[in-house]
């Protein structure tokens, strides 16, 4: 199977870096004109495909706005797996799991292994149960070919407290981001292992010259521009996804329209460390 990193790289030289979050927030489906219900969702979603999935190199889908609609509600999700796939992009399902090794199999079964309804391209994981937790998921990966982006300098404002506290060497954020670089040690042209470092950080002292991809959220709504992409990834932007949910998905439901929204966000970030 090929390396995820190898697929990434790719997919990016293909279409670009940009990365799309199909996010069907309730406040969006009523912007859309459409009700908080299943069906909803679902048209909303595969609309998202339809204008997306065919231009962009990532989609990513967030499993909580599917989930809170219970069982249909992931049927939904699987949907919008599948029908991106099929349409040429990369899916990172944004799933942030995490807990102890015996546990952390069945989310790598759930997530990785291509024989599951579910199963992505890569998915974000949550090291705070120890690196060593998420073992399963890195070795599913190297079976399958899947990539995992975990989570290392978030985009919220809430982070630091946990991610910028002092471990035994350096940051816990740093303690995350060495593992992911000895997991991409040697890999060309990019590692599977990536991290999640948003791009509404403040400045940082960390080394993020890991071989690996970045998942860059807060791009857009949050308030992260291209300025911070350069300001944060300096010389490591090269591997760097910035990563759209609402300000995409607010040109909708027009298809048109939102397929030329991913398309200015691609070319707005193409240059990028390159
Ligand atoms: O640090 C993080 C990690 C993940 N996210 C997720 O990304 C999107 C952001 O949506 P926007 O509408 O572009 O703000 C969402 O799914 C978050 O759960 C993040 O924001 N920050």
């Amino acid at each position: 199977m090929t390396p995820f990193g190898t697929r990434l790289a790719r997919a990016v030289d293909q279409r670009g870096r940009f990365c799309v979050g199909i996010d069907p927030h309730a406040a969006l489906l009523q912007e859309w004109g459409l009700s908080d219900d299943v069906a909803s969702l679902e048209r909303f979603a595969l609309t998202v495909v339809e204008a997306v999935a065919p231009v962009v190199s990532v989609v990513k889908p967030q499993s909580a706005f599917y989930e809170r609609f219970g069982s249909r509600g992931v049927a939904v999700l699987e949907r919008v797996v599948a029908e991106s796939r099929d349409a040429g992009a990369l899916v990172l399902l944004d799933v942030k799991r995490g807990d102890i090794g015996s546990t952390s199999q069945a989310y790598a079964d759930a997530y990785l292994d291509p024989s599951s309804p579910l199963a992505a391209d890569a998915i974000t994981a949550s090291p705070f149960l120890g690196f060593g937790s998420l073992d399963p998921m890195v070795e599913a990966c190297h079976e399958h070919g899947a990539g995992l982006f975990v989570l290392a300098l978030t985009s919220n404002k809430e982070g630091p407290e946990v991610q910028r506290a002092r471990a035994e060497h350096g940051t816990v954020a740093g303690t995350v981001l060495a593992h992911l670089r000895a997991l991409n040690a040697g890999a060309d042209p990019v590692g599977s292992f990536g991290a999640v470092v948003g791009a509404t950080i403040a400045d940082h002292d960390e080394d993020l010259d890991i071989n690996g991809p970045f998942l860059v959220p807060g791009y857009g709504a949050q308030g992260g521009t291209t300025d911070d992409l350069a300001r944060v990834f300096g010389a490591a932007a090269r591997w760097a996804l910035p990563s759209s949910s609402r300000e995409v998905l607010r040109a909708g439901p027009d298809v048109t329209a939102l397929r030329d929204a991913a398309l200015r966000g691609n070319d707005a970030v193409r240059s990028l460390g390159a």
